[in-house]
Formats: structure tokens, C-alpha cells, sequence
């Protein structure tokens, strides 16, 4: 058999030890073949007796077997060793000087009512890689339910040595605020930027490299069903994210064999295994269930050209349906640089009440709902029925602006996690350092301005 190595594999195995982006695959959820050494997938079957090169053959299923052909998501592996050879698993305890903790402890406190806001996440002062800096913030529903979702924050310094993660309780959004991400993972590297996001599928194994240092970012962890780009409806065949943006990597694998470390999420708590190799040994897969990123400076952004402003969810990248049509689990939604032409209109997002309930973040430049305390990194949480909107600085210069001319806004990229369940912040992000207990203060100026003569 050919074992030439293929020509698209730049480099599986970097000097230091971090394996490379091999390059991408283009669309979004398509059926998707590749191979870092040629010949290793089987032709016209799964699972033949004996697989090219000495591989083993592994399925990796991420909905029922039974589902729909339209939901059904599952890939085939063929690897060095099956993901069933490792050590036993014990309870994990993140290794950090602040205590922060990744968890789904959503009931350990009463949630208000409040409108919440945060300062970025502090980065450590010690070495910290991202499983050790990862930081619940809010969540809903759980892994058991298979519903809701879980938000997490990130803030590291050190880049994951020998030990490799996954999470069998949802799949993993991943949005960079400050720093570039290379994440290694079974199924091939993604380097993710600010102003891109990754998704990784529930239960597949990876990595965190932090080639520029220090960095920081949210990750919104879904325990229900995958997230899907949204139906377009009258806006038609193309806009919003299209799907050839979305990039899954091609296959590429290392092998390499040492006393490393797997790290699981299971059912809400960490444990540790000892590995004897790296489980980034798949050499092709093919299939529909696989990581993929995308660029948030390629969603085609779509407004009012006429008057009023627009209900958020036309600015939906990702969602995740729950059992109720129309409603779902989780929206990804991004507020991107765009242009501002309504008519005899309050531009800005109005004030407003919703049944969802929002938690925002900020990857780069300031909201325009905000004029001052929202900084990049950190987040807020407007939960269900909780009145916000615009604060009164924003508010008096919208009130007055000139509609005559278009405004741009330029240097933005926030986003929002909307769910339809309340999102429950946990204990520590309560009591947070980094917590803003004045955040109320921002509507605060907000003037009374009725006069029943005029
Ligand atoms: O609350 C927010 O800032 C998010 C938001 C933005 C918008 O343009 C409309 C509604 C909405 O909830
Ligand atoms: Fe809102």
C-alpha cells in the first residue's frame, strides 16, 4: 500500500511538540472525508477486518442512532488506539490560585432578579492552562436533562501540556476574546482568532494552545441539541452566516506516546485519567459530526433600511432548537460593525423586556447599547423579564442625533448567548471580585422627560 503522507498536511508534528493546522474543509454539518496519510479510508464500507496501516476503526455518534437522516450526526475514526484505552477516571480538581471552577452547581444560589455585569476575568498570575483557568458563570438546565446550557469563562497564560480535554456533557462554543487558540483535536487543528469561534462536539478530545500568551474568552457549553445555522425564511437562499465560512479541519494526528493526562466532563464534574499516548491519533475520518470555526466578520449582517429597530434574532449565527418549534434552547447572536440608516427612529436596541433571557459579551471594541462599563471580556446578564436597554448616556445622544445621515458603527464585534430557560449565575460568579454591584447606576440618569402639555 502507498503510505505517502498527503500533500495537504503541512506539518502534523511541530518541533515543540504542538500539532498544526493541516488545513480546512469548507460547508457547514456536510459529509466530510479526509485523510492526513493517503489510502487510510476504507472504500465503499465502515469497518472492514482489517483497516489500512494497522489503524482501528471507531464510530463517534452524536445523536441517536435513529435519528432523522436530516439530524443525524455521527463520524468514523481510524486511529492508532481506540479512545477506550486509557487509565481509570478519579475526581479532577483544577489546579489555580483564584478557586475558579468549572461546574453546573446552578442551584446554589437564588437567582435575583438584578441585572448583573462583570469586568473581564482577570488573567492569572501563576501558570494557568485553559482547563485549570475555565470559570462557570450561569447555566440552566444540565447534562442529566440534556437541556439548557452552561457558561463558562476562560482566562489562562500557559498552553495545555501532555493533557488533553472533552466534555461528555455538551458541545463547546468557544469564542476568543483576547489571544489566538490552537486547538488540537481528534479530528484536526483549529487556530482560532479573536473575532472567530470554535465549536467543538461533545465528547471529542482536545487540546488548548496559547501561542500569543495570556488569553481570555467565553465558551457556552450545550447540553442540548447541536446548534444549526437558522432557517432564512423571506430573507431567502443566502445571508446571515453562510455555511461555506464554516471550516472543519482536516485530518491530522500525532503519535506519541509518554505518561500524559485525559481530562473529562461528565455529568457536571471533572475527572483525570492517565494516557499512555496522545488520543490525537486519528490519521482520516470521515462524517458529520466534526469541529468547525467560523469568522464573525463574514456574517452578512442584515437591518431595518426603512424604520425601527430590527428584534435581535436577525442578527443569529448559531442556534439550538428545543422540543418547542420557534423557541430554542440557545441563540448565538452577534452585534458586528453595520451600518445605521432607520428613519424617525431610536437606533440604538430599544429598552425592552424579553421571556429569554441574555447573557452578553464583548470581543472587541465597545456596544452601542452601552457607552461605558461594558469592556471587552467582560459580560453581562439581562435574565427573563429583567428590564434593560440602552444606558442614559446612550440614550440622550441617540435621542438627539441627526437622522438625516447614515451612522456606521465601526469596531464592534458583541454577542449574545439567549436562552429560553432563566440563566442561574453561580455562587462565584455572585460573589466575584470583578463583579460591577453598581451596574444599576447605569440607567440610573435616565430623566424624566413626560410633559402631559406637549
Ligand atoms: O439587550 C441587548 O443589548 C441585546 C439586544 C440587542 C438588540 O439590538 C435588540 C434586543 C436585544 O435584546
Ligand atoms: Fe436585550
Amino acid at each position: 500500500m502507498n503510505k505517502r503522507e498527503n500533500d495537504n498536511v503541512v506539518a502534523i508534528l511541530h518541533p515543540t511538540g504542538e500539532l498544526r493546522s493541516a488545513g480546512y474543509l469548507s460547508g457547514f454539518g456536510n459529509e466530510f472525508a479526509t485523510e492526513a496519510i493517503e489510502g487510510t479510508l476504507p472504500v465503499g464500507q465502515n469497518s472492514p477486518q482489517r483497516v489500512a496501516y494497522g489503524l482501528y476503526a471507531e464510530q463517534l455518534s452524536g445523536t441517536a442512532f435513529t435519528a432523522p437522516r436530516g439530524e443525524n450526526r455521527r463520524s468514523w475514526l481510524y486511529r492508532i488506539r481506540p479512545a477506550a484505552v486509557h487509565g481509570t477516571f478519579s475526581p479532577y480538581r483544577q489546579a489555580n490560585a483564584s478557586g475558579a471552577s468549572l461546574h453546573e452547581r446552578f442551584d446554589e444560589a437564588a437567582v435575583s432578579p438584578d441585572q448583573m455585569r462583570w469586568d473581564p476575568l482577570p488573567i492569572p498570575e501563576t501558570p494557568v492552562d485553559f482547563v485549570d483557568g475555565l470559570y462557570t458563570m450561569a447555566g440552566n438546565g444540565g447534562s442529566a436533562a440534556q437541556h439548557g446550557v452552561g457558561i463558562h469563562l476562560y482566562a489562562a497564560n500557559a498552553s495545555m501540556d501532555g493533557r488533553w480535554f472533552y466534555s461528555a456533557d455538551g458541545e463547546w462554543l468557544v469564542v476568543p476574546q483576547q489571544g489566538r487558540l490552537v486547538i488540537a483535536t481528534e479530528l484536526g487543528v483549529l487556530e482560532v482568532m479573536p473575532q472567530e469561534i470554535a465549536v467543538i462536539p461533545r465528547g471529542v478530545r482536545f487540546s488548548v494552545a496559547l501561542p500569543d500568551g495570556p488569553s481570555r474568552g467565553y465558551v457556552c457549553e450545550n447540553y442540548g441539541a447541536m446548534m444549526r445555522l437558522p432557517d432564512l425564511g423571506p430573507i431567502g437562499a443566502n445571508g446571515l452566516a453562510n455555511p461555506r465560512d464554516f471550516l472543519t479541519p482536516c485530518a491530522a494526528y500525532e503519535d506519541r506516546e509518554g505518561d500524559f493526562e485525559l481530562v473529562a466532563k461528565f455529568q457536571g464534574h471533572l475527572w483525570r485519567a492517565g494516557i499512555g499516548h496522545s488520543p490525537l491519533d486519528v490519521v482520516g475520518w470521515h462524517g458529520n459530526y466534526a469541529p468547525y470555526k467560523y469568522d464573525l466578520r463574514r456574517f452578512n449582517t442584515i437591518g431595518s433600511i426603512s424604520f425601527d429597530h430590527p428584534d435581535p434574532s436577525i442578527f443569529t449565527v448559531l442556534t439550538a432548537p428545543s422540543d418547542t418549534p420557534g423557541t430554542a434552547n440557545m441563540d448565538f447572536a452577534i452585534f458586528p460593525p453595520r451600518w445605521l440608516v432607520a428613519q424617525h427612529t431610536f437606533r440604538p436596541p430599544w429598552f425592552h423586556r424579553n421571556v429569554a433571557s441574555e447573557f452578553m459579551g464583548l470581543v472587541h471594541g465597545a456596544y452601542d447599547a452601552k457607552a461605558e462599563g461594558f469592556a471587552p471580556g467582560g459580560c453581562s446578564l439581562h435574565n427573563c423579564m429583567s428590564g434593560h436597554g440602552p444606558d442614559a448616556a446612550t440614550f440622550e445622544k441617540a435621542s438627539g442625533a441627526d437622522l438625516s445621515k447614515p451612522d456606521v458603527i465601526t469596531d464592534t464585534m458583541a454577542f449574545m448567548f439567549e436562552t429560553r430557560a432563566v440563566l442561574r449565575p453561580t455562587v462565584q460568579a455572585i460573589e466575584a471580585g470583578h463583579r460591577q454591584r453598581d451596574y444599576q447606576a447605569c440607567w440610573a440618569g435616565l430623566r424624566k422627560h413626560f410633559d402631559a402639555g406637549n
